[in-house]
């Protein structure tokens, strides 16, 4: 998908929703287990249920390969069902020399053709380059990650005093452009998410963190949002567990909805 259709589905939605599938069998409704395959139905109705507000799907590849083939395999009916129009997000956070990422970009853009996926930067340019060589598919780098440990070197300065973070946004940013390359920015930064889009003002940010780590969506799009909005924020178990009975695609909806007319009003302030 190119920048120019996502900007208009997010217009078209008032939403910059991603739904993060991080579909996990000791979470999913204890009914569903009776299927013979509980995870693609799970995210099936899921799906079902937030399509009108989500611009996105974020499978976390782990929740599938920690299944083996048979994860594989619901990811793929996953993927294959989410309708065309919705940006997908490989969740994969690969990288590594070119020789290898060239055949992880194969798997994730040709065999299981998602629009985008997460790298990490730590190994360099090359290991990046081979994603960014497929058209209309995306890169996600990881910037400024919400964990805790991302203290551990992405926060950490050099002798000029810039933080490891910076540098990456500073040297990565030439590697790709606005049209292939995003950025992952933690929704629990709060105005450190203003530094990074000082570093890259037109590139989008894939925001995880709003719902169950807290981040604010307020405070995300104060600091992140640009003319063309330039976010896609992230909830997975905020919206899929919403609840585990059999209502989890209602509840799941609901949340979708709360959060898509948080959005709209953002979007209305910001950008309108
Ligand atoms: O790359 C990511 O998506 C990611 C980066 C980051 O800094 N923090 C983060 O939580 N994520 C992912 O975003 C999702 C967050 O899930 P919830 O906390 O349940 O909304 C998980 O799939 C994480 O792996």
């Amino acid at each position: 998908m190119n920048k120019a259709d996502l900007i208009a589905q997010i217009k078209q939605k008032s939403s910059f929703l991603c739904v993060g599938l991080d579909t996990d069998l000791e979470k999913i409704p204890a009914h569903l287990l009776e299927l013979e395959d509980p995870i693609f139905e799970f995210n099936k109705a899921i799906i079902d249920a937030t399509a009108e507000f989500a611009v996105a799907y974020k499978p976390n590849i782990a929740f599938y390969e920690a299944l083996g083939p048979k994860g594989w395999a619901s990811l793929k009916k996953t993927l294959d069902y989410i309708p065309k129009e919705i940006f997908t997000i490989a969740d994969a956070k690969r990288g590594d020399i070119g020789n290898t990422s060239k055949l992880y970009a194969k798997a994730f853009f040709e065999q299981m053709d998602f629009d985008s996926i997460t790298v990490a930067p730590y190994m360099g340019r090359d290991s990046v380059e081979p994603f960014l060589e497929f058209e209309d598919k995306w890169v996600i780098l990881l910037a400024l990650t919400s964990n805790v440990g991302s203290q551990d070197f992405q926060l950490l300065t050099d002798k000029n005093e810039t933080p490891l973070f910076k540098n990456v946004l500073r040297t990565s940013q030439n590697w790709g452009n606005e049209d292939n390359l995003m950025y992952v920015v933690g929704a629990t930064r709060g105005e450190k998410i203003g530094e990074v889009r000082k570093e890259v003002p037109d590139h989008f940010f894939l925001v995880p963190g709003v719902g169950a780590q807290g981040g604010s969506l307020e405070e995300v799009a104060e600091y992140g949002m640009t003319k063309d909005c330039g976010l896609l924020v992230n909830s997975s178990r905020g919206i899929i567990y919403a609840s585990n009975g059999k209502d989890f695609a209602e509840k799941a909806q609901k949340a979708a909805r709360s959060l898509q007319k948080e959005m709209a009003a953002l979007i209305e302030k910001y950008m309108g």
